[in-house]
């Protein structure tokens, strides 16, 4: 498959998506933000091109597609996670298709406000951001190390104009007033994972109540991740998660073709996506009437229930 055609396949697929029709407009950019113009090159056909293999390149096009059609004042510091603006607005539009359709009864009713909990948010804050910007959406955003928490509090409170509706959560790895799961475990009484994605001493935990089968390789020992995070009485509309993919950097193998940057501490966790998703499922049922929808990404949904 050709660069071309790679690009084509990337483009986001939800019609409420601006960019689904338009795709970002680089030659206008670059006309517009100086600061972007000397990441753009134009290919033999005449088409304005950016080097996806360039953090820098990556970074600056998101940096000025929030400014540009958001209005969003936005940075993240070098090797953090760089979103892409088009394929995170597809989620966030995908979310809302769910929630106004018939698949999701209406039972936790918020009055106008939806109100998402993002796992995970990152540095760069982006599902926040953009569910805020485009929908008036309220969320809280957790994450788990310092650096994540920081800058997504100063992409937060950078922004007047949505930051009433976002709230950054610091995941503690073993809070202090850890709730005991349906199986009485403590939320965080399993975990024994330094966040360098090494495991120090695997404590087997018990099975999924959704008998998936992960075996003691796969099962996650990590941070609490939804049991332990929210709080008492809280209600969301859905929570969402991009979650750490990976069981190690080598599998991560970050793709040759483009630099999206992603630190260890990003993108990798014992047992990958599968491991952790699965917890958000446990503790969902824990949790039983706190979400009305748990939507994540992931490539691995054949695995997830086989
Ligand atoms: C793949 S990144 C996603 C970042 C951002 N949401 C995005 O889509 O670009 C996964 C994030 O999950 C965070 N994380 C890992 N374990 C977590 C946990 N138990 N609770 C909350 N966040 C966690 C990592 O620090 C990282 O920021």
């Amino acid at each position: 498959m050709g660069k071309k055609r790679r690009r084509e396949v990337e483009r986001p697929t939800i019609p409420k998506n601006k960019y689904s029709e338009n795709p970002p407009d680089f030659a206008l950019l670059a006309s517009l933000y100086p600061s972007f113009e000397p990441f753009v090159f134009y290919s033999r056909d005449g088409r304005p091109r950016i080097h996806w293999t360039d953090f820098n390149a990556t970074r600056e096009l998101t940096r000025v597609l929030l400014l540009h059609d958001h209005g969003i004042n936005w940075w993240i510091p070098d090797g953090q996670l760089c979103p892409t603006v088009p394929n995170r607005s597809n989620y966030i539009h995908w979310i809302e298709d769910l929630l106004s359709s018939d698949i999701i009864s209406q039972t936790c009713n918020n009055g106008d406000n939806v109100r998402g909990f993002d796992i995970g948010t990152g540095a760069n804050c982006i599902y926040p951001i953009l569910g805020a910007s485009l929908l008036g959406w309220s969320f809280i955003g957790s994450d788990v190390t310092d650096i994540a928490l920081e800058w997504a509090e100063k992409n937060v409170t950078n922004n007047p104009h949505i930051s009433e509706l976002i709230e950054i959560r610091k995941v503690e790895s073993c809070p202090t007033s850890g709730v005991e799961s349906d199986n009485g475990e403590s939320a965080c009484g399993e975990s024994n994972l330094d966040l360098n994605g090494v495991e120090e001493q695997a404590v087997p935990s018990s099975s999924s109540p959704f008998d998936l089968s992960i075996d003691a390789n796969n099962i996650y020992h990590g941070p609490p991740v939804l049991h332990g995070v929210v709080r008492d009485g809280e209600k969301f509309d859905f929570c969402m998660c991009n979650p750490p993919f990976f069981e190690t950097m080598e599998e991560a193998g970050l793709n040759p073709k483009t630099s999206c940057g992603g630190t260890p501490k990003e993108m990798v966790c014992p047992g990958g996506e599968k491991a952790f998703i699965s917890r958000i499922i446990e503790d969902s049922v824990a949790l039983k009437q706190t979400f009305k929808y748990n939507p994540s990404l992931t490539h691995l949904l054949p695995s997830l229930f086989s």
